[in-house]
């Protein structure tokens, strides 16, 4: 069993828990459920950064990355900063985050935040808008077309942006559809961790142009935005290199003002 098998079974418990102790009809009588999400395709689009800031403690490829942040701090720093949007990812065990971390991350912040998780039912979904969310990620390797139809259709009947994201030819190909807002290549391959941005740069010709296109790990520097913009990314996914820092949004800002320069 890889990482990634590892995770999906965790989660299929995990969820069936929740639902037994959460009723639909609660997430869906929350304050937040009624809020307009803002799109972050959009903010791609008419950005000239690009940046989606992450908030992750920890991570399966690098165990401890920062355990000793406040997220609302975390929120603030990114949104002053300029970033286009925020993930953050909600998943306890592996990453050491939680649904409260997008609520406490919402109170702060007007920026569109993701939920970063590994979504295999539509419940997911509707947690991820009671709790602030403006955009899911889904994850062609651990779902069937037909389940990513009807998960990005969930998130569209809700306001919710999709990030659907891919890490090869054969994913990329099962999954383009009407209902996805952007298509996010991840340079790291899930099962191995092997990190290579040749991976973004193989595959951005084959993702048709209707689609925000999204590098997604392993991203560190200036240069690299500015080579993986010559192939039609308007979107950097970037935890790690913020993270590791005592004040990530500091960080953020400085990356920001050197793309921009
Ligand atoms: O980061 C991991 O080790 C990981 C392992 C298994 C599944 C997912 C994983 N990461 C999720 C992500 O996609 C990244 O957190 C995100 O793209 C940011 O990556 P980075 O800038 O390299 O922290």
């Amino acid at each position: 069993m890889n990482i990634l098998d590892k995770i999906v079974a965790d989660k299929r418990k995990e969820v069936a828990l929740r639902k037994s102790l959460i009723p639909v009809k609660q997430l869906e009588s929350s304050v937040l459920f009624g809020r307009k999400s803002p799109s972050l395709a959009e903010a791609l689009r008419s950005s000239s950064s690009g940046i989606i800031a992450e908030h992750k403690r920890r991570s399966p490829s690098k165990s401890v990355i920062n355990q000793g942040l406040n997220v609302q701090d975390v929120a603030k720093g990114y949104e002053e900063a300029g970033v286009c949007g925020m993930s953050v990812l909600t998943d306890g065990k592996y990453f050491g985050g939680s649904l409260d971390d997008l609520l406490l991350a919402r109170t702060v912040a007007n920026i569109p935040l993701l939920r970063k998780e590994f979504i295999i039912d539509a419940y997911q979904i509707l947690e991820a808008k009671a709790h602030g969310a403006d955009v899911i990620l889904l994850i062609a390797a651990i779902l069937s077309r037909d389940e990513i139809k009807t998960l990005s259709e969930t998130a569209k009947n809700l306001g919710l942006d999709v990030l659907l994201e891919v890490h090869n030819e054969k994913e990329l190909q099962k999954s383009i559809m009407p209902s996805l807002d952007m298509l996010g290549v991840n340079n790291r391959n899930l099962k191995t961790f092997e990190v290579s941005l040749e991976t973004s740069k193989s595959l951005f010709t084959q993702i048709p142009d209707d689609f925000v296109k999204v590098s997604e790990s392993g991203i560190s520097s200036v240069a690299a935005i500015q080579e993986l913009r010559q192939y039609g990314y308007q979107g950097f996914l970037i935890g790690e290199n913020f993270m590791k820092t005592d004040n990530p949004g500091a960080h953020a800002s400085e990356f920001i003002k050197g793309l921009t320069s």
